[in-house]
């Protein structure tokens, strides 16, 4: 079996994350997910939420679904790395990512969110797709949707092609050799604890050289930016006039009106370049000209991170096999 679905932005101004339409239960219903490669929990918003803190997003009603059963006396609790979270309880039904159908997956029911989910209109819930050693239900743990379908997948992969403001897919069981131009580069991956991680060669700024330096980091669709360490970070923005590293906006800032270098990482031998109008992410406050740069330093995070901005320049190949490895293409 194979499934292919849209990656769509949230936010026609930047790309702050990608939502995936999803049915769940019996007659189906439709949610936007979040698909995150950085977690293992599939939740969504639910009916066991507080109506204060949905604004919004659809929900998921698992008594209104004839194939839903609750997972007695299983709960879960997640915190991302942004300090966003959410809690609550089990229950397993069908869910089907672009015409790909498992049943008896776990779906992962918010009783609580925090305040960033309950403002993200647009996001209904994650789907993760790190490896399941991930995954928060207790007492015990519950597979992804990836590793729930793999059994059954014409290969053992999904794929992310990730686009600047507009749609891309999210395949699972195939590769599309119309999504890529030329080698799909593969390297290893350690899956301990349960990331997406893997060795980028090195980087460069601009036109400058390339530092074949090897960066340990994850491959995050649920992450907008890239965290890398401080000195390929300082290395950029000391090519950036007025760039500073603002504790008030929490990361590095520059004026809008400032010229910006592109930003080549390797993998292998091949190289992917972020183009400078990719590199600036937002205005810090809607108006403001001040601008809040694609990549931070990854100093107070604990592990770099290759998060969309990185991967919207690439064809990347998830491949979940044995041994799993990451393959990342041009396009
Ligand atoms: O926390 C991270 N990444 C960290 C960023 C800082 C450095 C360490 C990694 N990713 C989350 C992301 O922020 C969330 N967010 C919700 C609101 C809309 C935007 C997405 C969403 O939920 C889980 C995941 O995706």
């Amino acid at each position: 079996s194979t499934g292919s679905a849209a990656a769509v932005p949230i936010n026609a101004e930047f790309d702050i994350a990608y939502v995936t339409p999803v049915t769940l239960g019996t007659p189906p219903q439709t949610l936007q997910l979040d698909f995150d490669s950085g977690s293992s929990d599939l939740w969504v918003f639910s009916s066991h939420l507080p109506t204060s803190q949905i604004r919004g997003q659809e929900i998921y009603a698992p008594n209104k679904s004839s194939t839903a059963k609750l997972l007695d006396g299983h709960s879960w609790s997640i915190t991302y790395g942004d300090g966003s979270g959410s809690r609550g309880n089990v229950y397993t039904d069908n869910v089907t990512v672009g015409g790909l159908m498992v049943e008896r997956q776990a779906i992962e029911c918010a009783q609580q969110v925090s305040s960033s989910f309950t403002s993200e209109a647009h996001i209904d819930g994650l789907v993760g797709l790190g490896f399941s050693t991930l995954n928060t239900v207790s007492p015990k743990s519950q597979l992804t949707f990836f590793d729930n379908a793999k059994g059954a997948l014409d290969s053992p992969v999904f794929t992310a092609d990730l686009k600047h403001k507009q749609a891309g897919t999210y395949d699972f069981g195939f590769i599309d050799k119309a999504k890529y131009t030329g080698e799909i580069t593969y390297v290893p991956v350690n899956n301990d604890p349960g990331y997406w991680t893997f060795s980028s060669s090195g980087y460069a700024v601009g036109s400058g050289n390339f530092s074949a330096s090897p960066i340990s980091g994850i491959a995050d669709t649920g992450t907008s930016l890239i965290y890398l360490p401080t000195a390929v970070v300082t290395a950029y923005y000391r090519q950036v006039q007025g760039a500073t590293n603002s504790r008030s906006y929490g990361g590095y800032v520059f004026p809008c009106s400032a010229t910006l270098p592109s930003f080549t990482f390797g993998v292998g031998e091949a190289r992917f370049t972020i183009p400078p109008a990719y590199m600036s992410y937002a205005a810090v406050t809607p108006g403001s000209s001040t601008c809040f740069g694609g990549l931070q330093s990854s100093n107070g995070v604990g592990i770099n991170i290759w998060g969309d901005l990185a991967l919207k320049v690439a064809f990347v190949v998830f491949n979940g096999g044995t041994p799993p490895t990451i393959g990342w293409a041009a396009k």
